[in-house]
């Protein structure tokens, strides 16, 4: 038996005949912060909801700290979740809220309050305790929930994209103090979000879930130096990596042997270099778009348009002619037939 935070072990889930989840493994450390990060419709949710007790698992099992929780119920299983949606009650006010069903697991209502101010207090919304939830912005709303998840001291954290209804500069803040209320608490964590800089910036590892199959497992830098198939390496990244067929348009520096076109070169647009060496491939840049000081150029080679992250002040004009060159080092290669990264 583990002690891990969290494990699923080949889980599947169906919304009646069609299976969204497919036989899954995880290990989740223990007091480790894992994002699942996937496009819309990969499962994401889903696989909250199971692990919650939410949606019930078609096979396989689910072990919290090495507790075999797969047909307990949601109230036996120790975990807090925390919504997109938030999920208060609005009639009732936030103190109200955040105790909640805590009276009923043995703890005096004196004693339920006590706790109420005290996560209150820790994520900043101890003054918004008399008010109700029309009485609050979207993010002190989300203080509440989060003071409603904290005070029932789980054993395991759930987050559904708790940030996507912030505004930019809020959700920036938000994550920022989720990432520090983690560190303090050290309570294991599964947060969901199709945002590839949130999963970033808050993760010690990230699962990526595409179409209910694991992609790929590993910490931030993992992911983002040595990205497991063309599809992590296309969804993170923005703009997206570049890709094209070896002995293409595209020749990098460097590179030690010709590769046939059964291999694609994947490259950041921040690893393409449009000063003119003499020996770069020849382009012709189609459209720039300035992004405050960066401005993504997108280059026309032959049938391939590549996108180059350049600073705005030494952009070039769409129209202009341009020579292309990348470095082998910044090259990564896949199999194009199945999309999976090729070992150098
Ligand atoms: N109640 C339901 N009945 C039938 N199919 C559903 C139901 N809920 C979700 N699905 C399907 O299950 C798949 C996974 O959905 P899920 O909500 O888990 O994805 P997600 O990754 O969380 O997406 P999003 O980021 O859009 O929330 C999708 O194909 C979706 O259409």
């Amino acid at each position: 038996m583990t002690d891990a935070g969290l494990v699923l072990e080949g889980v599947s889930a169906a919304y009646r005949d069609a299976r969204v989840l497919h036989r899954l493994d995880l290990e989740v450390h223990r007091g480790e912060l894992l994002v699942v990060l996937g496009p819309s419709g990969a499962g994401k949710s889903t696989l909250l909801r199971l692990v919650a007790g939410l949606h019930p698992v078609a096979e396989g099992r689910v072990l919290i700290q090495g507790r075999d929780v797969t047909t307990l119920r949601p109230g036996r299983r120790n975990v807090s979740m925390v919504f997109q949606s938030y999920a208060l009650f609005p009639h009732l006010t936030a103190l109200d809220n955040i105790t909640f069903g805590l009276e009923v697991r043995d703890v005096s209502r004196a004693a339920a309050r006590e706790r109420a101010r005290a996560a209150a207090a820790s994520v900043g919304c101890a003054h918004l305790l008399d008010r109700r939830p029309g009485q609050l912005s979207g993010g002190e709303r989300q203080r509440v929930a989060l003071a409603r998840a904290l005070v029932r001291e789980p054993d395991l954290f759930l987050f559904d994209e708790p940030l996507s209804n912030l505004d930019p500069e809020l959700r920036v803040e938000t994550r920022g103090e989720l990432k520090a209320l983690h560190a303090r608490l050290g309570v294991t964590s599964v947060h969901v979000t199709h945002d590839q800089t949130e999963a970033l910036v808050l993760a010690d590892r990230i699962a990526v879930l595409r179409d209910g199959r694991l992609e790929q497992l590993g910490t931030p830098d993992e992911i983002w130096r040595s990205p497991a198939t063309v599809f992590v390496a296309r969804f993170v990244g923005s703009p997206a990596m570049n890709l094209v067929p070896a002995g293409g348009p595209v020749a990098p520096e460097g590179m030690p042997e010709a590769l046939g076109p059964e291999r694609l070169l994947g490259f950041r647009p921040e690893a393409v270099r449009l000063d003119p060496t003499g020996s770069g491939a020849p382009a012709t840049v189609e459209r720039v778009d300035v992004v405050g000081e960066d401005a993504h150029a997108y280059l026309r080679l032959a049938d391939h348009l590549i996108v180059a992250r350049v600073p705005a002040s030494a952009r070039p004009a769409p129209g202009d002619p341009a020579e292309v060159a990348v470095r082998w080092a910044d090259v990564h290669v896949f199999d194009a037939g199945t999309g999976q990264r090729v070992p150098l």
